[in-house]
């Protein structure tokens, strides 16, 4: 692959990205969720490891969020007619999401709660 090429599948690979940030409401607020989360984090004067933890977390929630808007839409172009299968497959993907910000929530609180009771 050409330096050509590579600029144009990155550039794909990024409208994908924004679209998904203008489509989905729940992405809008997982990517505020994590500027709050970092600015918490520089606060707070988080150690390396911390951080580590911190950005797989707001990865890991940010990469299911938009692989499941990416099901969503192709589960929509394939079958747009109400079907068990298509709930089935849709409710998956969100299930996906939903496992993936409660670990993030859970390290967020292991992370967190021992530094917020140290300010009191
Ligand atoms: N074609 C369909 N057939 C049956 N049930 C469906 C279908 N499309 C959606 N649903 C049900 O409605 C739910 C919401 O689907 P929708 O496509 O509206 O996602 P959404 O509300 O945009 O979800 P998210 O909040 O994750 O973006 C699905 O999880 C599923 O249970």
């Amino acid at each position: 692959m050409n330096a050509k090429n590579r600029r144009i599948g990155f550039s794909f690979a990024w409208n994908g990205i924004k679209e998904v940030f203008l489509s989905e409401f729940n992405f809008r607020l997982h990517t505020i969720s994590a500027l709050f989360v970092l600015l918490t984090g520089f606060y707070f004067r988080l150690a390396t490891l911390e951080w580590a933890f911190i950005i797989l977390s707001i990865g890991m929630v940010l990469i299911t969020e938009t692989m499941n808007t990416a099901i969503e839409k192709m589960v929509d172009y394939m079958k747009p007619e109400i079907h068990p299968t298509a709930k089935v497959i849709k409710d998956i993907a969100a299930g996906s999401v939903l496992l993936a910000t409660i670990t993030a929530g859970l390290i967020g609180l292991v992370i967190f709660i021992p530094k917020v009771i140290e300010l009191w």
